[in-house]
């Protein structure tokens, strides 16, 4: 499947992007969480960001419907920094990656209930990366079914973006 070349937010109005992108969601920013969530956080965070990285000041909660799906896209360099951390809860699903210059280079991660990818790096600049739809939800040979599946994707600022400025991202990066 060819790389859909969308880029995220990179026309004004999240809503509309997300509905080009995203398909059978809800999505909310958080910044108040409870602690024991807090705690969670904080291990995310310790895992994929480094001491010199600040992050966006909420965090992106996305509801993804059984049916719904992510298309194949860049997060923009506007509002999204140089890594991009989720942690994937109920269902499982398949992530894609696809290398924006060469289709032929691709890799699929199986995002299991609790688990934490990173894109960084190559991965979060030079490949577009996707969730599949239930029909196309297989691992290798394996079927992955798909159920309703939230993810909770923690983001660093952008390039030369101050904290101060970090107040009104968009709802997601
Ligand atoms: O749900 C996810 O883990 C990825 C969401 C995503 O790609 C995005 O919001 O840009
Ligand atoms: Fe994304």
């Amino acid at each position: 499947m060819p790389p859909f070349p969308c880029s995220l937010w990179e026309l004004p109005g999240l809503t509309k992007l997300s509905v080009q992108a995203i398909h059978g969601f809800r999505e909310t920013e958080k910044s108040r969480w409870s602690e024991a969530s807090r705690a969670i956080l904080q291990r995310v965070q310790a895992a994929a960001f480094g001491p010199g990285q600040t992050l966006l000041s909420s965090v992106h909660v996305l509801d993804l419907e059984a049916r719904g799906y992510i298309k194949p896209h860049v997060d923009s360099i506007k509002f999204c920094g140089a890594t991009i951390a989720g942690l994937s809860l109920l269902s499982p699903s398949v992530m894609r990656l696809v290398h924006t210059q060469e289709p032929g280079e691709w890799l699929e991660l199986l995002l299991e209930p609790g688990s934490l990818y990173i894109l960084r790096g190559s991965a979060r600049y030079d490949f577009s990366h996707e969730i599949l739809r239930d029909e196309e939800s297989f691992f290798g040979e394996r079927r992955i079914p798909r159920g309703r599946r939230i993810s909770v994707i923690c983001r660093s600022l952008p390039e030369g973006m101050g904290p101060g400025e970090s107040g009104q991202p968009p709802a997601a990066c």
